[in-house]
């Protein structure tokens, strides 16, 4: 079996989380990604993980009520933490080894990130979450997937969301858009294609790693993906 990525990172969004709830974390959808993740790295692919924080918070919600930005962005952050140690635990219940590295330290709760322990910890056979996203505000997490891709040597970023692809505009809002199996990095900036914000995209594009947009929802979709199957869009130089 031909295996199109050998180290990864997987970018989970927070709200994907959530499953039919308005808010918060769906346990059961926590432990389907688990098994995913698990699924994936039983093909031996080396597997690290960007959660985000959109089911529970965002920081522009703060900002656009004529709150402080900055501090609605801290809180965005302390999101993807609640996030991060959940789906360690649904790991943990399957037996997979995971550990979650902060950006913004809280020693009580998780380790502080550094790219020496988090290498160390891929290396000795554990999925990786990086929590906090980059820890500063005014980014968001797929920045920090990238940021993170980049570091860890990821030969891919896969971007886990709500839609199967990219498309020509965006298909919750017009429903004939069309889907791109293949576009480049450059494409999706000059196009507009808002699936990932500009930072992300342009970092990826810089470190030259492809990006792969696909359902997190389609059970078993991140292995079949990395095996040459699935459904997905394909970002590459
Ligand atoms: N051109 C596009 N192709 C695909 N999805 C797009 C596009 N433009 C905007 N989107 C939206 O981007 C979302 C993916 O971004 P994501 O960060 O996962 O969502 P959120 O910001 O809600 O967490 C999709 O759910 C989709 O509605
Ligand atoms: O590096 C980062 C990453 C995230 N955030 C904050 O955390 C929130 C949740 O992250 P994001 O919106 O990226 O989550 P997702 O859309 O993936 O659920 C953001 O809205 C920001 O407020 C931040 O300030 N800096």
């Amino acid at each position: 079996m031909t295996i199109r990525f050998e180290r990864v990172l997987l970018k989970v969004s927070g709200e994907a989380l959530m499953g039919g709830q308005g808010f918060g974390i769906d346990v059961a959808v926590a432990d389907r990604i688990a098994a995913d993740i698990k699924e994936a790295r039983e093909l031996g692919v080396e597997i690290s993980v960007v959660i985000g924080g959109g089911n529970i918070f965002r920081g522009v919600a703060v900002a656009s009520k004529g709150g402080d930005r900055v501090t609605g962005d801290h809180m965005g952050m302390l999101a993807t933490v609640i996030n991060a140690m959940a789906l360690r635990t649904s790991l943990t219940k399957l037996g997979v080894d995971a550990i979650v590295l902060s950006a913004i330290a809280m020693p009580e709760l998780c380790e502080s990130f550094s790219q020496r322990a988090a290498l160390a910890h891929a290396s000795a056979g554990r999925v990786v979450i990086f929590a906090g996203g980059t820890g500063n505000p005014f980014f968001t997490t797929d920045s920090a997937a990238a940021l993170r891709a980049a570091e860890m040597g990821a030969t891919a970023l896969f971007k886990g969301t709500q839609v199967d692809g990219i498309y020509s505009a965006d298909p919750k809002l017009v429903p004939d858009a069309t889907r791109f199996d293949r576009l480049t990095h450059g494409e999706v900036l000059s196009r507009g294609l808002a699936v990932m914000d500009v930072t992300a995209v342009a970092l990826a594009r810089e470190n030259h790693i492809p990006i792969v947009v696909f359902s997190i929802h389609e059970k078993g979709e991140f292995a079949r993906i990395l095996t040459g199957g699935g459904r997905s869009t394909i970002v590459s130089d």
